[in-house]
């Protein structure tokens, strides 16, 4: 029998869910009150009586405090997410019959689980649940699904989307079909949100096997631009927490994001999914923390913002020869000969001791699994340890950190610089390392330099690191991934699109990146979600390799505006900015070439529209409204509307600018425009 079958039953049943919800809030919020009250009176007591306590009673007192404001924690988070449902208690619901059943249960699914406490019965099933799976998975007919006692097969009978808002049913739809592309479309062509939102009722199939694999040590995703990468990536963080509660915590979980306001874009996900914001990281601090106190560096944005203005031929060689896995062999080899060669062991002769060079080389050989600075401090450690003086007696403490100073100094240097530079002389290219400034690295050099220093003097990696999520793969090298896999030896998820790589000369492909970790799946994932078709095919056209295929969701077809000169252009842009205003859309991307145009853009517009507002490296948040960045810094981001100014014959030309001018177009959701003045770019699609 198959329970609320019409759309008035389902009416009917979404109040009596709302009845229940409400009377869990209710018992919720006595419970909140009655810890208040407890924690209160018990610190009062402490206090009121402080004189006549013993230590036993205060401490006991203590913890008994503390239990309770835990206790009133929990009750606040399980309040906030009964809230949740009250607004939006499921989205969607199968009916499963367990093969050699009679009767199909019906399974509604949302957010969070949510069971009534009398009868433990489970009223919400909680997305990330087994059962869920076959919502994202199957078609009605034959099904199955992963539960902890084994594989659970069965037929799917009915399955159903609901879209509740604040409690009332907006619409149902019975789909017979995977999710169904009408609600699709329908989440698809809503305006931007302030931040990046959860996807939980439109997964796809191949987003929620990328979601719920649990046995890749690494899974690299490449994915057009809009295909869900990063949403893709937190959802399966979400369902990592869910699956391996008690085991994994959000503290144990690492995104390395592109920058500070990606991540202020991303950070509501978690949060709305339940679960509290994961730590967080980019490659910039990441070197920061390994060469503090040895030297300065040059950042990736300054490099691609130097890369932008001016073509170096020497400095575009530099990075390519550091860019490829060629160059982690080199380094590696290098560390293993400065092992050998930079140690060159003497007799040690102070009054009273001498040590035979022969007892030096074998405890250095002994200590051959380490890496060299540690493999020196045991050398110096163990022969120091064992020698004794012309009476046949241990050293004397100084005596021994004599002895000890003196093999370490048989290391020819420790000095990281002198050793980075030396690598290009033993590789024969010692024109291919260029300082930037005293003690500054270029940012080419400051992965290479930080794996040898791990190769020589070991690693502190971060052991509290169970997942880590790297997004934007494309922009970083095989040294950089040599580097990460040194520094969290833990499972990993890394996502990016070949074809969105703000410094070409020192992208990684796929195949570059599976050779760092030649143990990983890959996946591929081709429809964009994100553009309507429109958008798709002109950025297509921009770069022909890209394998997008759309969502067949329509909207005006891109406009290239020409110009007359640069007054003209910038009226045109007013214009755009105008039609933005009087539109329902809430934010608009003017998306430069550099952020130099970036900032003379900015400077032009900003006295005649008010609440501009421009990104830069420094920015830390993400915002509505109107926002004028570079590409670079636009990246992994989205809005309504995207104007791209300046795409003229000369600004846009080289291979980097096809990718800077891909990935300002893939930024658009529902419209976008490009202006310029004189001769057009021949990167732009024909009209
Ligand atoms: N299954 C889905 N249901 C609804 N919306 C989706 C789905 N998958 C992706 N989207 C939407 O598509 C847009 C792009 O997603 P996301 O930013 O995760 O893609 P991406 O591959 O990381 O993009 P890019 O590489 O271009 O930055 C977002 O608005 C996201 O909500």
């Amino acid at each position: 029998m198959t329970i609320h079958s019409t759309e008035a039953e389902e009416r009917a049943y979404v109040k009596e869910v709302a009845a229940k919800l409400h009377d869990a809030l209710r018992t919720i919020e006595n419970q909140i009150d009655a810890t208040r009250v407890e924690v209160i009176e018990a610190k009062t007591y402490v206090w009121a009586n402080r004189a006549g306590l013993d230590p036993a009673e205060r401490a006991a007192n203590r913890v008994d405090i503390s239990l309770a404001i835990d206790q009133g924690e929990r009750a606040v988070e399980r309040h906030r997410r009964l809230q949740k449902l009250i607004r939006s208690p499921y989205f969607g619901r199968v009916d499963f019959m367990t093969a050699g059943g009679t009767e199909a249960d019906a399974y509604y699914i949302g957010v969070h689980s949510f069971g009534e406490e009398d009868s433990r019965r489970n009223v919400i099933y909680d997305w990330r649940s087994p059962v869920a799976s076959l919502f994202y998975d199957y078609h009605a007919g034959r099904a199955a699904y992963d539960a902890p006692e084994g594989v659970v097969e069965g037929e799917i009978r009915l399955k159903r989307q609901y879209k509740i808002i604040d409690g009332e049913l907006e619409y149902m739809i019975e789909s017979a079909m995977h999710i169904n592309d009408e609600v699709l479309q329908k989440e698809l062509s809503r305006v931007s949100d302030e931040k990046m939102r959860n996807i939980v009722a439109t997964i796809q199939k191949e987003q929620n096997m990328i979601i719920r694999n649990e046995h890749s040590r690494e899974l690299i995703i490449q994915g057009v631009a809009g295909s869900g990468k990063t949403s893709v990536a937190l959802h399966r963080v979400a369902f990592l927490l869910y699956r391996y509660k008690g085991t994994i915590s959000s503290q144990n979980i690492l995104i390395i994001s592109p920058n500070k306001v990606f991540s202020d874009y991303i950070s509501s996900v978690l949060p709305e999914l339940g679960e509290e914001k994961i730590l967080e990281t980019g490659f910039d601090e990441l070197a920061a923390g390994e060469l503090d106190g040895i030297c300065r560096f040059q950042t990736f944005a300054e490099q691609v913002s130097r890369l932008t203005v001016s073509a170096d031929e020497a400095l575009i060689d530099r990075i390519r020869f550091k860019a490829g896995l060629s160059f982690v062999h080199s380094i590696e080899q290098f560390a293993r000969h400065c092992a050998e060669a930079y140690f060159v062991p003497v007799d040690v002769s102070f009054p009273s001791v001498t040590i035979a060079k022969e007892d030096i080389v074998s405890a250095y050989v002994a200590a051959g699994s380490l890496p060299v600075k540690p493999r020196l401090e045991k050398t110096a450690l163990i022969v120091a340890g064992a020698a004794r003086d012309e009476d046949g007696n241990k050293l004397k403490p100084a005596a021994a950190g004599k002895v000890r100073n003196a093999i370490k100094k048989m290391f020819k240097t420790l000095n990281l610089l002198s050793l980075y530079k030396d690598l290009y002389t033993y590789i024969g290219q010692p024109e291919q390392f260029k300082l930037l400034g005293p003690k500054t690295l270029e940012y080419g050099d400051v992965f290479p330099a930080i794996y040898l220093k791990m190769l020589l003097e070991g690693v502190q990696g971060f052991d509290s690191i169970k997942h880590v999520v790297v997004d934007e793969m494309q922009d970083y090298t095989a040294v950089q991934y040599a580097v990460i896999a040194r520094l969290f030896p833990c499972k990993k998820t890394i996502l990016g699109d070949a074809n969105q790589s703000v410094n070409p000369y020192s992208s990684s492909s796929l195949a570059e990146i599976r050779q760092v970790f030649p143990e990983a799946d890959t996946v591929e994932l081709v429809k964009s979600y994100r553009s309507t078709f429109e958008i798709i095919e002109f950025a297509r056209q921009i770069h022909p390799n890209s394998r997008m295929i759309p969502v067949e969701r329509h909207g005006d077809s891109p406009r290239i505006i020409a110009s007359g000169n640069a007054q003209g252009q910038l009226a045109a842009i007013g214009t755009a900015i105008g039609q933005f205003l009087q539109s329902e859309h809430r934010s608009l991307l003017l998306v430069c070439k550099t952020q130099d145009q970036a900032e003379r853009l900015f400077r032009e517009l900003k006295d005649q529209h008010d609440g501009l507002c421009l990104l830069d490296f420094n920015s830390e948040k993400f915002r509505e409204g109107i926002l004028i960045a570079s590409a670079h810094m636009a990246k992994g981001l989205e809005f309504d509307q995207v104007v791209v100014p300046y795409c003229d014959a000369g600004n846009y030309a080289t291979e980097l600018d096809r990718s800077l001018l891909y990935i300002a177009c893939t930024r658009a959701m529902h419209k976008l425009a490009l202006t310029y003045d004189g001769e057009a770019s021949p990167l732009l699609p024909a009209t």
